[in-house]
């Protein structure tokens, strides 16, 4: 008999595994608006221009194959920090800010719940209602306590604010607040730049520590220094505050596993030591980090040319996704008598819908329409084409009533 009698098997992740689910269905008018991952007006996966042409000049130099430090890329660190904060950020010259290369978001955040769990073993992460699926996982497995505090309400379709900031607010004094900076996920939903100042107001009173969470800057908005509102403006504030970063979305490197987690600290020697004990959470975690997406973003970063060309794509694939919610709201309009108001679409930012659809209703839409999607009733518009449009809103009123 096995040793391994007494293992289960898993339940498909409620993200990637709308992805297998999707692959296997052989119906040609599927649709995965499921994982967000950019697709082209086509609906295929986009490898940006400026990536290509990096790695042209990265195989033409030749590279070696050597370990990176444990804190990964010089170059990558140095660009990243400067691309979060601004080049010109003080806490940057004043060498506050401790950095290292990552598995990309979902590292960041793990290596960074590792560092809480070991040095503050009391505190407490508070995480947004709703937010994304493998938040929970990352700090259950971490061992670091959470709960949620109100961040989405149905009856406006719009952001609990009052909610939101009376359950900051009420959190034990000191503890990690998560704070996606910019194109929640799943909502949509952001904070306006008043709402933000509250938000770091209370945080601020509390003693608590922002714990941001950028996996999209520059791809909400299409520009890199408004996504970062959030996190300068309370860097600005001279508060600690750890933020993760990711590149595959604005980059496209989903599968490169490129990022970083950033911790601003209030002195450089407190930089120092916090990242080296960021370091030794990271080394017998995975070592060192993969060289090869660490190279493409500091050669895009480091090239003033490649750089524009960059932020060229990343307002073309924002437009792109801003031009579907528009299409999709008005073929909603359209073909909806009831009189729901679909505004809350354009309200939205970001790759994600959060439609409302319940999870019955999410199951009418793979089952019968084959459009596949989260069960909590997101779609990701980056897999959405013009010309889909009129299907999908047909699906929707389908299912809604
Ligand atoms: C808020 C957020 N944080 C971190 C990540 C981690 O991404 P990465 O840098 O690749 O580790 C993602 C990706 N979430 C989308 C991609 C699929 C996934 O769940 O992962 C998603 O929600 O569809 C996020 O949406």
């Amino acid at each position: 008999v096995s040793r391994f009698e007494g293992v289960p098997m898993a339940p498909p992740d409620p993200i990637l595994g709308v992805s297998e689910a999707f692959k296997a269905d052989t119906n040609d008018l599927k649709l995965n608006l499921g994982v967000g991952a950019y697709r082209t007006e086509e609906l295929q996966p986009y490898v940006l221009n400026v990536v290509k042409k990096a790695e042209k000049l990265m195989l033409e130099r030749g590279e070696n194959k050597e370990y990176l430090p444990i804190e990964g890329l010089a170059a990558f660190n140095k660009a990243t920090a400067e691309l979060l904060f601004g080049a010109d950020n003080p806490v940057i010259k004043q060498g506050l800010v401790a950095t290292l290369q990552a598995l990309s978001g979902t590292g960041s955040l793990r290596l960074a719940a590792a560092f809480i769990q070991r040095y503050f073993p009391e505190a407490k992460v508070i995480i947004s209602s709703p937010t994304w699926g493998n938040h929970k996982n990352i700090f259950n497995d971490a061992r670091v306590p959470w709960s949620e505090y109100r961040y989405y309400d149905p009856k406006t379709v719009g952001l609990d604010f009052e909610g939101m900031i009376a359950d900051i607010e009420a959190a034990p004094e000191g503890s990690f607040v998560l704070l996606h900076g910019c194109a929640h996920n799943p909502t949509g939903i952001d904070p306006t730049p008043e709402q933000w100042e509250k938000i770091a107001d209370v945080i601020q009173e509390k003693k608590h520590m922002p714990f941001f969470d950028v996996a999209y800057q520059g791809f909400a908005s299409g520009s890199l220094d408004e996504d970062a509102f959030s996190v300068r403006l309370f860097v600005k504030r001279g508060m600690e505050v750890f933020v993760a970063q990711s590149y595959s979305k604005n980059l496209g490197l989903y599968a490169e596993r490129i990022g970083a987690i950033n911790v601003v600290c209030s002195a450089p020697e407190v930089a120092d030591r916090v990242k080296s004990q960021l370091k030794r959470l990271a080394r017998p975690m995975y070592s060192n980090p993969p060289i090869h997406g660490a190279k493409i973003v500091a050669n895009v970063v480091g090239d003033p040319t490649m750089f524009g060309e960059w932020k060229q794509e990343m307002e073309q694939m924002a437009g792109r996704i801003k031009n579907v919610r528009q299409k999709l709201y008005d073929s909603l309009s359209a073909k909806d008598k009831s009189g729901k108001d679909w505004s809350f679409i354009l309200r939205q930012i970001g790759m994600f819908s959060y439609t409302g659809l319940n999870k019955t209703q999410s199951d009418n839409m793979t089952d019968k329409w084959h459009v596949y999607m989260t069960k909590d009733g997101r779609i990701s518009l980056a897999g959405l084409s013009l010309a889909k449009c009129d299907y999908l809103a047909d699906a929707i009123i389908d299912s809604f009533h």
